[in-house]
């Protein structure tokens, strides 16, 4: 596809100040840039050099520091939300918003043809006065939207949302089993709750959402398309899909540790257990989880934080596991090369958070997937894949959110057991969603994107 535009179409990015927002605003604006599209990249200061190294466009994609002010109560130096524990993030917001200056000099010198954004609400206010369009980019899942932040939804003004409120879907969300059930809706209390000064999330991200050109959507039709629907007649506006927007696999080998260890084991054998970037366990949950996977008999590879209270996993474990398991499982306390694990022929089933990543890079491996979600969002991301697109299936947990470890091993060998109805019933459908969701179809969602922006701004 040619844009002989392009060279002029001049894009301004402003995700909010995660890792997990600017991560994939970054990769659009790869996407864009192999395309010929230059942007202006607004990140606090501290965040450039942790995503310098994403930047494949350096000629194309201009990083512009954003002093992010002091706000009272903010821990000093805060510039990002991973520099602090949650329950500061209101304040982050707070702070974010009092970088809108600098954002309006960036728009007025740069004069770009669109601005893409999402948490800073009041980009609308400036794009109106400046004729400029703006799109607001959501990189969560289309249902975690759907069910929470559209107008149906009826979010009560002057006291906080009940749990009983929120157990209800809004009218007209588009499914029975991508919801939220019992006390799982603990975990969207927080909508009601202030995130920047005097504001609510919800009302923030209504904001956002609602005086935008156009809303965007970091998902696809193909899976998440009648909520995509949803939301675009909730809020009048067209929905622009980007596809997962994941990145472009890694070119470091996998570690060779990681290599020596899973070559000795059956192709397909390995259970792969990690809980991405955040979730930290409390200590008997994490043990009860090492159990369940020891109960399997199957070889197995876990990648966790240490849990609570410990400063390694190698404390923290069974009194007499490592012992027991020697040879077969190792527990990992840091990081590894998820990615890369997952494709090793000898991995066979990932027990995953169905964080938004996660989830995607599950749907793309050839591994059965055993889902303990977290978060609210990885709840929902979790009922698609196992109500919806079923693919995968879910751990039970009680009215605690505990899960056993028999349960635990039961889930994993529902999937492994060579003759397992549910095993093959999911590897199954899993095919056919591996093969429709291929390489091809995401490069025609960055055309029909920019497609779409074209439209937008003619
Ligand atoms: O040891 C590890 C752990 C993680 N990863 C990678 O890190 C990413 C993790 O992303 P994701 O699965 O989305 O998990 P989180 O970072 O925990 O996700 C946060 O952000 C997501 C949105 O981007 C939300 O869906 C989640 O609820 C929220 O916890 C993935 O690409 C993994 O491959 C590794 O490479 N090695």
């Amino acid at each position: 596809m040619s844009h002989s535009k392009n060279s002029n179409f001049h894009l301004l990015m402003f995700p909010w100040f995660a890792f997990g927002h600017m991560t994939p605003f970054l990769h659009l604006s790869n996407r864009l840039a192999e395309r010929g599209y230059s942007s202006t990249f607004l990140l606090p200061i501290k965040a450039i050099q942790h995503l310098q190294h994403l930047n494949l466009y350096p000629h194309l994609i201009t990083f512009h520091p954003l002093a992010v002010p002091h706000v009272e109560g903010l821990p000093e130096g805060t510039q990002t939300a991973s520099d602090i524990p949650i329950q500061f993030t209101s304040l982050l917001a707070a702070a974010m918003d009092r970088t809108r200056d600098q954002v309006e000099r960036v728009i007025r010198d740069t004069k770009p043809k669109l601005i893409i954004y999402d948490a800073a609400h009041w980009v609308p206010e400036i794009t109106k006065a400046f004729g400029i369009k703006a799109i607001n980019y959501s990189v969560v899942s289309a249902a975690s939207i759907a069910i929470v932040l559209v107008p149906a939804r009826n979010v009560p003004k002057d006291k906080p949302i009940t749990e009983a409120e929120l157990l209800v879907p809004p009218t007209g969300y588009p499914s029975s089993t991508v919801v939220l059930r019992g006390h799982e809706v603990r975990s969207l209390l927080f909508i009601s709750q202030p995130f920047g000064e005097g504001i609510t999330f919800y009302e923030r991200i209504y904001k956002a959402m609602k005086e935008s050109d156009a809303l965007a959507i970091r998902t696809c039709n193909e899976t998440e398309g009648k909520f995509c629907e949803y939301i675009g007649s909730q809020y009048g506006k067209p929905v622009f899909l980007t596809g997962p927007m994941l990145p472009e696999p890694p070119k470091t080998p996998l570690e060779d540790r990681w290599v020596k260890w899973l070559s000795g084991f059956q192709p397909g054998s390995v259970v792969f257990c990690a809980f991405g970037s955040q979730i930290v366990l409390e200590k008997n949950q994490f043990q009860e989880l090492v159990l369940g996977l020891e109960l399997t008999g199957l070889p197995f590879l876990v990648a966790l934080k240490p849990p609570m209270g410990a400063a390694t996993v190698e404390e923290a474990l069974p009194k007499g596991f490592e012992a027991r398991v020697k040879g077969r499982g190792v527990v990992w306390g840091g990081w590894v090369q998820q990615l890369m694990i997952l494709e090793h022929p000898s991995v066979g089933c990932f027990v995953s958070h169905c964080g938004f990543g996660s989830m995607w890079e599950s749907l793309m491996s050839d591994c059965r997937a055993v889902l303990i979600p977290h978060l609210g969002d990885q709840i929902l991301n979790t009922r698609f894949m196992a109500e919806e697109l079923k693919v995968a299936v879910e751990v039970v947990r009680d009215e605690k959110a505990w899960f056993s470890k028999e349960d635990l091993s039961k889930s994993i060998k529902s999937v492994m057991d060579k003759g397992s109805e549910m095993g093959s019933m999911l590897k199954e459908n899993h095919r056919k969603w591996r093969e429709m969701l291929n390489k091809g179809l995401m490069t025609s969602y960055v055309d029909k994107f920019i497609q779409n922006m074209h439209e937008l701004v003619n």
